[in-house]
C-alpha cells in the first residue's frame, strides 16, 4: 500500500464528502439488515399457531401484514441509502481521477526533453490513462465496497451477539483462515497484475508508433511483419491477463467454500442447542442463516476489493515512477526578465546524457540585437544543438551561455522561451485548424495578424487555395500539408509569436529556392530589431547574414561575412562553387 499513500492527499480534499458517504453506508446497512429479525418473528408467530398457543388465525395473519409491511418499507430505505452511497462515493473517484490525471500531465509538461528520450509515448500514455483508470477503481469502488463490507459485518455482528452469543464464535471459525487466503492471494495478483500492465504498455507504444509510422510501414510493404510483431506481443498480453486471472478466480469460490462452512456449522451448532435447549426458539437459526448470507456478499467483496487494490498498488507504482522525475532544468529566477537578444557563446562544450555523443566542443560565437547569424555545417555538426541550447533544453557541461551579458542559467526560464521564436527542423502542427496551428504562437491574435504572418512566410496564397482556408484542418502531424508548406505554416507561428529572437533550424530546406528567397526577403523586413539565427545547408540562406560560423565536428572551423569566407579555403567556399555548379546545371 507504501505507492498508494500519494493520493491520501485526495482522500484528504474530499474529506467531507467521504465521511457523508460513511453515515449513508452505515444507515444504509442497518435498514438492510431489519428484514432478518422481522423474518424470525413470523417464523415464531407461524410456530405458535402450529403449537397451538396462538388459536386465533386472523391474529398471525395480521402480524406477518404488518412484517411484511416493514420488510417493504426498511428494504426501500435501504435501497435508496444505497443510490446515495454509490453516487457518493463514484462521484468523488471521477473527481480524484480527473485530479490524478491533472496532476500527471502537469507534471509531464514540467520534464525535460531527456525524460521524453528515455520513455516512449505509448508507455506515458498507458500511465495518464490505463494506469489512472486502475486506480480509479481503488477510489472508488473498492473504498465503498471496503466501506459496505466493514458496516455490514459490524452490524451483522452486532445483531448476531445480541441473538445468540455462543453461536456466533461457532459461526465466524472459517474468517481467519479466510484472510489467510486472501493475503496469499493479493500477493501473487499484485506481482502478476505489474506484468500484466508492463505487456499493455509495450501493446500501446508498439500500436502507437506503428500508427505514427504507418506511411513508413506501407512504403516499405511490411505490414505482414508488423502484424506478427503486433500478434506476439498481443499473445504474450493475453498470456500475462490469463496468468492474472487464474489467481482471480481462486477468490469466489472460495469465499463460497467458507461461507457454505459457516452455514453448516449454524445448522449443526443450532440445531444441537435448540435440541439441548440452549436456544429457546427455532427463529435464531432461521435468523442466523439469513445474517450469514448476508455476509455472503460483503465477505466475498473482499476478495474483489483486495484484487483491485493490488492492481491499483500496481499501477500507481508505475505513476510514482513519473512523478518522482525531477525536472532536469529549472527556473533559478522567480522574478521576470526583459531580454533584448544579444547572445554569446563562450567555449561552449555540450554532451548528450543518452547517447554519450559530445555535439559542441568548445563553441564560441557573438550575435547582437538586430543582426543576422548563419550557422552552416555538415549533417551531425551540432548545428540544431546551438539552437536547442539558446531555448535552454538543455544544459551545458562547459563554458557559459550569456543572453544580454547574463548567464542563461541565471534568466527567468519563462521569459528566456518567450523570447524565442523557434522553427523546428521537423515541423510539427497540431490536428486542429491552420488558423489555430498559427495562433498557438500568439493565443489572442487577431485575424489580420494571422494573415499578414502567413504572407511574410509566403504561405498565404496556398492557405486561400484550399477550400476552408484558414479553417482547414490538419490531419495528425499536419499530413495534409506538403513538406515545404508545413515548414512555412511553423515559420508563421514564431513570425507571429513576435518574439526578441528568431531560431530558424534548416526550416527552409523544402521550399524551392524561389521561394525561400521571397521568404528571406520578408524576413529581413521584420527581423530588423531582433536577433536572428539561421541554421541551413544552402549558402542562398546564409549569404545575406551578418555573420556565418561553419561548423564542422562540434567546432566553428570559420567565421565571418559572406563575402569573407568566400575569400578563404575551406567548406564555405567548396559548399558555395557546389551549389553554384547545381544551379547552372
Ligand atoms: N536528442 C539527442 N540525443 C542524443 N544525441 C543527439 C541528439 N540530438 C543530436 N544528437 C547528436 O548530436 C550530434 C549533433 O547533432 P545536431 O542535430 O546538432 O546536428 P546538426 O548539425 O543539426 O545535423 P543536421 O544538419 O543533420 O540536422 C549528432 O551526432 C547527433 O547524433
Amino acid at each position: 500500500m507504501k505507492n498508494l499513500k500519494h493520493l491520501n492527499k485526495y482522500f484528504y480534499k474530499y474529506k467531507w464528502k467521504l465521511l457523508i458517504g460513511l453515515i449513508i453506508t452505515v444507515a444504509a446497512r442497518i435498514f438492510a439488515i431489519y428484514y432478518v429479525p422481522l423474518v424470525g418473528k413470523s417464523t415464531v408467530v407461524i410456530e405458535k399457531y402450529l403449537n397451538g398457543t396462538i388459536t386465533d388465525i386472523s391474529e398471525v395473519k395480521s402480524e406477518l401484514a404488518y412484517n411484511i409491511m416493514l420488510i417493504i418499507g426498511t428494504t426501500l430505505i435501504a435501497a435508496f441509502f444505497t443510490f446515495l452511497m454509490r453516487q457518493t462515493f463514484i462521484v468523488v473517484s471521477r473527481h480524484m481521477e480527473y485530479d490524478l490525471k491533472n496532476e500527471v500531465f502537469q507534471h509531464y509538461q514540467e520534464l525535460s526533453l531527456n525524460f521524453y528520450k528515455k520513455n516512449r509515448t505509448g508507455d506515458l500514455m498507458n500511465r495518464i490513462s490505463e494506469d489512472v483508470s486502475k486506480v480509479r477503481l481503488y477510489l472508488g469502488p473498492a473504498i465503498m465496497y471496503s466501506v459496505t463490507t466493514f458496516a455490514s459485518t459490524v452490524v451483522v455482528l452486532i445483531f448476531m451477539l445480541k441473538s445468540a452469543p455462543e453461536l456466533t464464535l461457532y459461526t465466524v471459525i472459517p474468517l481467519p483462515v479466510l484472510s489467510f487466503a486472501i493475503y496469499r492471494l493479493s500477493v501473487a495478483i499484485h506481482q502478476r497484475s505489474t506484468i500484466v500492465q508492463q505487456y499493455l504498455s509495450r501493446l500501446n507504444t508498439f500500436t502507437q508508433e506503428s500508427f505514427s509510422g504507418i506511411a513508413v510501414i506501407k512504403s516499405y510493404g511490411i505490414e505482414p511483419q508488423t502484424n506478427t510483431n503486433f500478434t506476439e506481443l498481443s499473445n504474450g498480453s493475453r498470456d500475462k491477463n490469463i496468468d492474472l486471472v487464474k489467481v482471480q478466480a481462486f477468490f469466489f469460490p472460495l469465499m463460497v467454500l467458507l461461507i457454505g462452512i459457516s452455514n453448516i456449522i449454524v445448522i449443526y451448532v443450532g440445531g444441537k442447542q435448540i435440541i439441548s435447549g440452549q436456544i429457546e426458539n427455532i427463529d435464531v437459526l432461521v435468523e442466523f442463516i439469513l445474517y450469514v448470507n448476508m455476509l455472503t456478499w460483503p465477505v466475498a467483496s473482499i476478495g474483489w476489493v483486495t484484487s483491485l487494490v493490488q492492481q491499483a498498488e500496481a499501477s500507481q507504482e508505475r505513476i510514482n515512477e513519473f512523478l518522482k522525475e525531477k525536472p532536469e532544468i529549472t527556473n533559478q529566477k522567480a522574478e521576470p526578465d526583459n531580454i533584448q537578444g544579444n547572445i554569446e557563446f563562450k567555449d561552449v562544450s555540450f554532451t548528450y546524457d543518452d547517447t554519450n555523443i559530445t555535439a559542441l566542443k568548445g563553441v564560441s560565437f557573438k550575435v547582437d540585437k538586430g543582426e543576422t547569424l548563419a550557422i552552416i555545417g555538415k549533417t551531425g555538426s551540432g548545428k540544431s544543438t546551438i539552437l536547442e541550447l539558446i531555448g535552454r533544453l538543455y544544459d551545458i557541461d562547459k563554458g557559459d551561455i550569456m543572453i544580454d551579458d547574463r548567464s542563461i542559467q541565471k534568466l527567468n526560464l519563462e521569459s528566456l522561451r518567450n523570447s524565442i521564436g523557434y522553427v523546428p527542423q521537423d515541423a510539427f502542427l497540431f490536428s486542429d485548424s491552420i488558423r489555430n496551428n498559427i495562433k498557438f504562437g500568439k493565443t489572442d491574435a487577431s485575424e489580420e495578424e494571422i494573415i499578414t504572418a502567413a504572407k511574410n512566410a509566403s504561405v498565404h496564397k496556398n492557405i486561400i487555395g484550399f477550400s476552408k482556408g484558414y479553417d482547414t484542418v490538419l490531419g495528425e502531424r499536419g499530413i495534409t500539408l506538403s513538406g515545404g508548406q508545413k515548414q512555412r505554416v511553423s515559420i508563421a507561428r514564431a513570425i507571429i509569436h513576435d518574439p526578441e529572437i528568431l531560431l530558424f533550424d534548416d526550416c527552409l530546406s523544402a521550399v524551392d529556392t524561389e521561394t525561400e528567397e521571397e521568404i528571406l526577403n520578408n524576413l529581413f523586413k521584420i527581423t530588423r530589431e531582433k536577433t536572428t539565427i539561421i541554421v541551413s545547408h544552402r549558402i542562398s540562406s546564409a549569404k545575406n547574414a551578418d555573420k556565418i560560423i561553419i561548423l564542422e565536428d562540434g567546432k566553428v572551423v570559420q567565421q565571418g561575412t559572406h563575402q569573407q569566407l568566400l575569400d578563404q579555403e575551406g567548406y564555405y567556399k567548396e559548399l558555395y562553387a557546389k551549389q553554384l555548379n547545381e544551379k547552372e546545371m
